[in-house]
């Protein structure tokens, strides 16, 4: 062992008790250590600055803890890697196919949507913001899904104008399918600003890209059977009228109708807006009574079952997934093309909006006994009067445009559409993932 060494093992434990060596190496030592240590200080301190700066601003986190903030998200997209994977997703692989950018790819709808264009040889190019509404893993999920069949889910907002201007100097797409959109009725009174992000301002952004795209595109959108609010009158038909909305998220939807009047008639753009009646169905949607009746049913927890004044019922035109998806794609086929070009309307363009719903509305006590019936599990119901929410008592469509227009015909009752989102769920959430809400 060296003099050096034993001069260091001298050096005691307790500063206040530390006695200055008089030896000059010791004391050079000292002050390299000292020096050192500030040094180290400093520079965590400096790290530390960098870090808080870091992670409070929005655009670098992934995963903000402010819902509205959400699709404040940083995106990267772009490259020749990038590029030729978008090309490749939207290239059109049968005679007559068309190329269709799906945007809300990740969801519900979305996904089921672009796997039965893909299915049929057209080009499909998703386009999602995976944002955490509802469990994002279930929208990986989904990704992973449409992956494995082609299809390339291009990760970015619909308000991002670069992105979406991007997308159409890579693809010359014939058709957008408008998915994208904040749901659920209930949840607008907590995030009231996240429904005009998405359904006002992003819809607007995007006609904005498609306006001035060369050529056109028809747009084919999701609206819903909300907009028929406070109407009374049913079944609900196109003609009734759409200027009760019960909730912001209806009001929305109905403000995209509006909206999609002006493109059609300044810009030309080809516009068919379908009025969704609650889908469900496998790979839905975690906020909908259904799958959280599922899940809360299985957990052994109470569920509360809405009831109107007088012991009304609350009642929903169901509509499964597949006879919703046969209506996307009959509208999709039946648009006509966009009469604009360079941003300016050469003629007259379609505009359509279609009910897309079962015709046979279900009380929701009823979907309940059909749950408990193929969980063989009794739920614990908890009847409760209709909150001032949002939802409406009823709904209750009229399809007659949609099977004349479109040839839709709706085939799948409640009874056989839950039994295969049930099959779906046990076999989904036994996999260990659990059911989050
Ligand atoms: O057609 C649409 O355009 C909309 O359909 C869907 O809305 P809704 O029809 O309201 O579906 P959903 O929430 O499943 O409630 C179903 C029933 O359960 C009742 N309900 C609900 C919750 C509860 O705790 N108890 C209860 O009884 C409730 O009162 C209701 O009667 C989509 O979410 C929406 O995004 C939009 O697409």
């Amino acid at each position: 062992m060296s003099k050096q060494m034993s001069h260091l093992d001298n050096i005691p434990s307790t500063p206040g008790k530390f006695k200055m060596d008089k030896s000059p190496y010791i004391h050079n030592w000292l002050r390299w250590h000292s020096s050192l240590a500030k040094l180290t200080f400093w520079s965590f301190m400096f790290l530390g600055l960098i870090l808080i700066f870091f992670f409070r601003s929005p655009s670098s986190n992934p995963l903000p803890q402010d819902p509205s903030r959400r699709s404040l998200r940083t995106y990267n997209w772009g490259g020749p890697a990038w590029e030729k994977r978008v090309r490749s997703s939207a290239r059109i692989r049968s005679r007559n196919g068309i190329s269709v950018l799906v945007t809300g790819a990740a969801g519900f709808v979305g996904t089921h949507v672009s796997a039965t264009l893909k299915r049929r040889g057209d080009g499909v190019l998703g386009l999602d913001n995976f944002n955490d509404y509802y469990d994002p893993s279930l929208k990986r999920a989904r990704q992973a899904l449409l992956e494995r069949s082609g299809v390339f889910i291009v990760e970015g907002d619909i308000n991002d104008s670069a992105l979406l201007r991007k997308l159409f100097e890579v693809v010359a797409f014939t058709h957008v399918m408008h998915l994208a959109a904040q749901a659920g009725v209930r949840y607008a009174m907590e995030n009231p600003g996240s429904y005009v992000h998405s359904n006002i301002a992003g819809f607007v952004n995007l006609l904005e890209v498609c306006k001035s795209a060369n050529p056109q595109p028809a747009i084919v959108w999701a609206s819903s059977s909300s907009v028929y609010g406070l109407n009374t009158k049913v079944p609900f038909s196109e003609r009734d009228r759409t200027d009760q909305p019960a909730s912001l998220y209806a009001a929305t939807k109905k403000a995209g109708e509006e909206i999609a009047h002006t493109y059609n008639h300044i810009y030309g753009l080809s516009l068919t807006g379908l009025r969704f009646f609650t889908v469900y169905g496998p790979w839905g949607r975690p906020d909908m009574a259904y799958f959280f009746f599922t899940r809360d049913i299985l957990k052994g927890k109470s569920i509360s079952i809405f009831e109107a004044a007088n012991q009304g019922t609350v009642a929903r035109d169901f509509t499964y997934i597949d006879d919703i998806v046969k209506g996307c794609l009959a509208a999709l086929d039946t648009a006509e093309k966009s009469t604009g070009s360079g941003g300016k309307k050469k003629g007259p363009a379609q505009l359509r909006v279609f009910n897309l719903g079962s015709t046979s509305p279900v009380p929701v006590s009823d979907l309940v006994s059909i749950l408990e019936r193929l969980l063989k599990v009794n739920a614990k119901r908890n009847i409760m009067k209709l909150p001032r929410n949002g939802d409406v008592r009823f709904t209750h469509a009229n399809i007659s445009l949609a099977q004349r227009e479109l040839g839709y015909k709706p085939s799948t009752d409640l009874q056989t559409g839950l039994k295969k989102f049930v099959r779906w769920y046990l076999s989904y959430y036994s996999g260990g993932k659990k059911a989050a809400g």
